[in-house]
């Protein structure tokens, strides 16, 4: 087993995943190791089916390895229940998917307060840290625009203040770009590079997209269930 290090903020060892399909297993992950520094940008790439989206779900608890260890912010997710996991999410990790997952009547401001009433945040703070979130990813002047109203970058960049609102440790992004043009797609980058440099948040994104992979500290490359580089 690798010897897990105190300093990373992402770290895995020995990781596998088997998925049973009626009586046939398949393993998808193949014993994955990898750490990730605080304040790194780090791209992962890799064919359709070689197992990032798999890869990523594991690394913030939202599914169990079949076996090996996995640390984020110094946390041993396999100790943790699956509560104790939800509040780690809740408390040092944001999330960002291909589609924007918005409410689509709610407005893009109440739609980042949305992520802080999970965490009982009082109203007036609220409304001050979802405004900030928006400046942050510069979409403040559609902050009373409902969601439905807004261009598909538009809805990534509210999607974005939502993941960031809590202010995590650390941003995991499954193809945050794919469903957008490379205009829009760029400003997304720059965005994830400008938010690196102002919070030290560490950004772990999967995706095909070149742009992004130009953009990051670092690229892991997966090739059918095993990491290439780390
Ligand atoms: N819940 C599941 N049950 C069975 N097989 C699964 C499950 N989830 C993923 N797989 C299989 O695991 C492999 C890796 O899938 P995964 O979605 O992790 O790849 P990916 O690299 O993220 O692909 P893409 O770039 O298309 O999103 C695929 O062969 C997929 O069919």
């Amino acid at each position: 087993m690798t010897q897990m290090t105190e300093t990373a903020i992402v770290e895995g060892s020995q990781i596998t995943r088997t998925f049973h399909i009626g009586s046939r297993s398949v393993e998808v992950l193949h014993g994955i190791n990898l750490h990730i520094q605080p304040g790194e940008f780090v791209a992962l790439r890799g064919r359709s089916g070689s197992g990032k989206t798999t890869l990523l779900h594991l690394l913030v608890g939202l599914d169990d390895p079949t076996s090996g260890e996995i640390r984020v912010v110094g946390r041993t997710l396999t100790r943790l229940s699956e509560e104790q996991r939800a509040d780690l999410r809740r408390e040092h990790i944001g999330l960002l998917f291909q589609n924007a997952h918005l409410f689509p009547t709610l407005t893009a401001q109440e739609n980042v307060e949305v992520a802080l009433r999970l965490q009982l945040t009082p109203a007036t703070e609220r409304t001050q840290r979802a405004r900030e979130a928006l400046e942050l990813v510069e979409i403040s002047a559609r902050a009373k625009h409902r969601s439905m109203e807004l261009s598909g970058g538009e809805q990534q960049r509210v999607a974005l203040a939502r993941a960031l609102v809590h202010r995590p440790r650390l941003l995991v992004a499954d193809e945050p770009t794919g469903n957008l043009d490379s205009l829009m797609a760029q400003k997304i980058v720059t965005l994830f590079r400008t938010i690196v440099q102002q919070t030290g948040i560490t950004l772990l994104i999967a995706t095909h997209d070149t742009t992004v992979v130009a953009a990051a500290d670092r690229v892991l490359q997966m090739r059918d269930g095993n990491l290439l580089s780390d």
